[in-house]
C-alpha cells in the first residue's frame, strides 16, 4: 500500500471551513473541499463533521461501494496511530453493508424471520394435499 502522510486530530481540526474541509473516516484523513458540492447527501452533513472524525456518521448511513472508493480518492493521509494493512482492506470489502436502496429491494430477507419458516412453507401445503387425498380415499371406500 502507498505511503501516507500522518496527521494528528489537532492538525485535521484546522481544516473545517467550506474552502478547506477535511475529515477523518476509519483512520483515513480526507480533503473533501472539492467534493462538498457534489456530495449526494448534501454539503451540510459534511460540514457538520468538518475537522473531525466522521467514521460513525459515514458508516451509519450505509454508504455504497462507490462512496468507499471515493473515500480513497479524497484521502490525503492517515491519522496518527492508525495502522493499515492489506488484510484490513479485505475485511472492509467483505463486511460491506448493503445500501438503503439495496435493502429496500430485499425487505423479504428480514433476519427476524425464523429459520424453519422455509421448511413450514414446504411442509404445510404438502400436509393439506395429503389430508385432502386421505379424505377423498376414505369417503369413496365407505
Ligand atoms: C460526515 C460524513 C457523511 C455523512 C453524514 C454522509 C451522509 C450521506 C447521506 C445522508 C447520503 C444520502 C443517502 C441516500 O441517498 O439515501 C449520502 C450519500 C452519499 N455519500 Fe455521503 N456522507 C458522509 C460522507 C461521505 C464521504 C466522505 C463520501 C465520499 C468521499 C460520501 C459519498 C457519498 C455518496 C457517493 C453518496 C451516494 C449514495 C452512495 O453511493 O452511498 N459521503 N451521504
Amino acid at each position: 500500500m502507498a505511503e501516507h502522510t500522518v496527521f494528528t486530530f489537532l492538525q485535521v481540526a484546522q481544516h473545517k471551513s467550506k474552502n478547506d474541509c477535511w475529515l477523518v473516516i476509519d483512520g483515513k484523513v480526507l480533503n473533501v473541499t472539492k467534493f462538498l458540492e457534489e456530495h449526494p447527501g448534501g454539503e451540510e452533513v459534511l460540514m457538520e463533521s468538518a475537522g473531525k472524525d466522521a467514521s460513525k456518521e459515514f458508516n451509519d448511513i450505509g454508504h455504497s461501494k462507490t462512496a468507499k472508493i471515493l473515500v480513497d480518492k479524497y484521502q490525503v493521509g492517515v491519522i496518527q496511530g492508525y495502522t493499515s494493512s492489506n488484510n484490513e482492506h479485505v475485511q472492509v470489502a467483505s463486511t460491506e453493508e448493503p445500501t438503503k436502496r439495496e435493502m429496500s429491494a430485499f425487505v423479504i430477507r428480514d433476519e427476524r424471520r425464523p429459520k424453519y419458516a422455509g421448511l413450514l412453507e414446504f411442509i404445510v401445503p404438502l400436509l393439506v394435499a395429503a389430508s385432502y387425498f386421505c379424505y377423498r380415499y376414505l369417503t369413496r371406500s365407505s
